[in-house]
């Protein structure tokens, strides 16, 4: 069965509700999920503190994302909150950490996809799942996109082909149902290129056995 984590950071709900959407679409795909939070910063910028507040005490029990998460899944999604045309930093900080499994190529197997939450629309969101994709090209992991074939992306809340994109207009847990039948989509597609990939490798030599693990812990003490 496919393992899918799906990551993420949010203050007021909405990647949260986004993530949790995943979650049940992805088990409805026949893979199992499970959510993780990422840590959060020392003194995070919060413009809701009452939303804030509730749902630290709603996700108090999800577990905090490791890096050993990253490596056992066969599939990631990434849901960030916009900031500043930017993922949120408490996410760039866990991917700025990922180096002792990036490096030796422990993530270029897995198959990742990318949601964000604005408060806006065009304020960023597609821009964040797209710097998102970089660091995904660091991992060498495989990215996959939403495209924009399927109907549902192209309801009227919905149409970035980058990954699924919501608008808050800054209230708490306010996803729109377009955005969460397009995050069905992404699920369904993440678990059937993973799937897809899964049995494909065990067919074909591996280009990542080529990694010189002795030079690396050498170089970098991994
Ligand atoms: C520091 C900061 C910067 C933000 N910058 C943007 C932005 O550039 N574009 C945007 O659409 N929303 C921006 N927002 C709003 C959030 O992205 C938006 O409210 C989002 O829905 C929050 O997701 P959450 O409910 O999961 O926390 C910003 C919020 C904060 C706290």
């Amino acid at each position: 069965m496919i393992k899918v984590a799906i990551i993420f950071h949010s203050r007021s709900g909405n990647t949260y509700q986004m993530a949790v959407a995943a979650a049940a679409a992805a088990v409805k795909a026949g893979a199992e999920a499970q959510l993780y939070k990422v840590p959060d910063l020392p003194s995070p910028m919060v413009l809701d503190h009452k939303a804030y507040a509730e749902l630290n005490a709603e996700t108090a029990d999800v577990p905090v994302a490791t890096l050993a998460d990253l490596v056992a899944a066969d599939a990631i999604m990434i849901g960030t909150p916009v900031h500043y045309g930017l993922p949120a930093p408490q996410i760039l900080d866990f991917i700025d950490h990922s180096g002792p499994v990036a490096i030796p190529g422990d993530l270029a197997n897995k198959v990742v996809s990318v949601f964000a939450s604005g408060s806006m629309p065009h304020a960023g969101q597609q821009a964040a799942i797209l710097a998102l994709h970089n660091c995904i090209c660091h991992w060498g992991s495989l990215i996959v996109p939403n495209g924009s074939s399927v109907e549902v992306l192209g309801l009227p809340n919905n149409g970035a082909p980058y990954g699924t994109c919501s608008v808050s207009r800054h209230e708490a847990n306010n996803v729109h149902e377009d955005n969460l039948a397009a995050l069905e989509y992404q699920a369904l597609r993440l678990v059937e290129v993973a799937t897809a990939y899964k049995i494909g490798r065990e067919q074909t030599t591996s280009a990542i056995k080529y990694v010189d693990r002795r030079l690396l812990a050498e170089k970098f003490g991994l």
